[in-house]
């Protein structure tokens, strides 16, 4: 496992766009899993401008989210469709055709059609991380199964609080998802974990020096061939 620390978001979100665009310029129909949230913002920033600095060809490139609200209706402004469409997809410069976000309907039907699908892409080459404060990679919870598949799943008080501030209220957050599992997003090849900020210094100190446990999902990533960690120093301050 690499971990690298940085003083401020342009080169962190640099660092972790490169590894983005190593995957792209080695196979140009790379497979790229996407995150929602905070934390991957300076990468997305930083993949537009190099990308197109460098006049990269992200024609053949394919996106897949990690995950999205159960219920939402798709064009809800905070739902992971519009999310990825107007922090991803247009910024990048990727069409809507070449991203693949979980059916917010929710149902085991669409849980093992999204498992096919990134299978039939050839599986993902870099998935982009964020970690809750509470260790949750994707929708996957504290207590969800290390081997968990893309399913139907309970957010936490926690989580849902975390998400209020995207909502009116805390009322107004879903409480239920569609994520990935642990062991789909572990399937990939590379996995690059992003973490800015104090609130998630803790999670990142136990999910990097902890043991491997479902309390605490993002430390299945101890067991990756080939996971970076991308830090800002808040975000760094309890590991040891
Ligand atoms: O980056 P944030 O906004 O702190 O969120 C952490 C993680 O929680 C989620 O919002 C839940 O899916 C992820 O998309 C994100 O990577």
């Amino acid at each position: 496992m690499e971990v690298r620390v940085f003083d401020d978001a342009v080169s962190l979100g640099r660092f972790a766009a490169e590894q983005v665009l190593e995957a792209i310029a080695a196979k140009p129909d790379a497979v790229i899993g996407l995150a929602t949230g905070s934390s991957p913002l300076s990468l997305y920033a930083a993949w537009a401008e190099l990308a197109r600095e460098r006049g990269t060809d992200l024609s053949a490139v394919r996106g897949f989210a990690l995950d999205e609200y159960a219920g939402i209706d798709p064009a809800h402004p905070e739902s992971y469709h519009s999310v990825i469409a107007h922090e991803v997809v247009a910024p990048v410069g990727l069409t809507p055709e070449q991203v693949f976000v979980p059916s917010a309907e929710a149902t085991e039907e669409a849980a093992e059609a999204y498992e096919q699908a990134i299978a039939a892409a050839g599986g993902v080459d870099v998935q982009i991380l964020g970690i809750g404060r509470n260790g949750h990679l994707g929708f996957n919870e504290p207590g969800s199964a290390l081997d968990s598949r893309t399913r139907r799943v309970a957010l936490t008080a926690e989580t849902i609080e975390d998400n209020a501030r995207f909502f009116d209220s805390a009322a107004d957050v879903p409480t239920e998802a569609i994520t990935q599992g642990l062991g789909t997003i572990m399937d990939a090849r590379k996995l690059v974990i992003l973490a800015v900020g104090e609130a998630k210094a803790a999670a990142v100190a136990a999910a990097i020096e902890g043991p491997v446990t479902e309390a605490m999902p993002a430390s299945i990533a101890q067991r990756h061939p080939n996971v970076v960690y991308v830090l800002d120093r808040a975000a760094a301050s309890l590991l040891s």
